[in-house]
C-alpha cells in the first residue's frame, strides 16, 4: 500500500458526486480541503448546487375572473432575482418588470415572482431569461400581451474577465407591445418615468 504523506486524499470519503467534486476543486486551487475552516465546505456546496438547480418555485395556476375593464395594462416591477451565467457558473443579478394585458383572468400577483424565480433558478443568459419569462406568462394567463423588460450585472463580466461593472437590459415586447406604439409607450412611462421623458 502507498501512503503519499502531505497530500490530501482526492478520494472522497462521501458518497455524493457533489461533495466530491467540491473535494477536488479545493485541491485543484491549492487548498486543504481537510483544514478546519473547510471540512464543511464540500456538504455546504452540495447543499447549495441542490438548493439552486431543485429550487421549487411552487404553484402559478391562480387565475381570477377579471373584474376590471378590458385593455388594462398590468405591470409588475423590480422584481430582483439572483441567476447563474451558463458561461462561468458565476451569478447575475436582475431587475425584472413583468408586464400584461389580461385575457379574460388575471394572474396572482404573487405568481408573477414564482414564474420568474423558477426560470432563474436554472443555467442562464439574461436573453432567454426574458423570453423564458414572457413564454410562460402568456401560457399561463392565455395572454399573447406579454412584456419582460430586465437590468442585470453580470459577474462574470464584473469581478473577473474584463473586470467592468455594467449594466445589461434585454427585453421582450410580445403581442401588443410589438410595436412602438401606444401600449409600448404607456408601459415605459409608467414604469420608467424618467426614460420615457428623455425620447
Ligand atoms: N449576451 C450575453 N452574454 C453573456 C451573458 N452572460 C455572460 N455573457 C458573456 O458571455 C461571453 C462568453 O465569452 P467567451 O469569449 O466564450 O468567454 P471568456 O473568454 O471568458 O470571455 P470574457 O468574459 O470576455 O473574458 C462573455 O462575453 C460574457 O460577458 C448573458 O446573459 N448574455
Ligand atoms: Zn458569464
Amino acid at each position: 500500500m502507498t501512503i503519499s504523506v502531505g497530500q490530501p486524499d482526492l478520494v472522497a470519503e462521501s458518497s455524493d458526486p457533489l461533495e466530491d467534486i467540491a473535494r477536488r476543486l479545493l485541491i485543484e486551487i491549492g487548498e486543504d480541503p481537510d483544514r478546519d475552516g473547510l471540512k464543511q465546505t464540500p456538504a455546504r456546496f452540495a447543499r447549495w448546487w441542490r438548493e439552486f438547480s431543485e429550487y421549487d418555485a411552487g404553484e402559478v395556476n391562480t387565475l381570477f375572473p377579471l373584474v376590471t375593464q378590458q385593455g388594462q395594462t398590468v405591470a409588475v416591477s423590480d422584481v430582483h432575482l439572483w441567476s447563474l451565467c451558463e458561461h462561468h457558473l458565476l451569478p447575475f443579478s436582475c431587475t425584472v418588470t413583468i408586464a400584461y394585458r389580461p385575457n379574460g383572468d388575471v394572474l396572482g400577483l404573487s405568481k408573477f415572482a414564482r414564474i420568474a424565480h423558477r426560470h432563474a433558478h436554472r443555467l442562464q443568459i439574461q436573453e432567454r431569461l426574458v423570453q423564458d419569462i414572457a413564454a410562460e406568462v402568456s401560457a399561463v394567463s392565455g395572454s399573447p400581451d406579454v412584456a419582460v423588460i430586465a437590468r442585470g450585472e453580470h459577474l462574470c463580466m464584473s469581478m473577473r474577465g474584463i473586470r467592468t461593472p455594467a449594466l445589461m437590459t434585454s427585453s421582450v415586447f410580445n403581442g401588443v407591445f410589438d410595436d412602438d406604439g401606444p401600449a409600448r409607450q404607456e408601459l415605459i412611462a409608467t414604469v420608467f418615468p424618467s426614460r420615457s421623458r428623455q425620447r
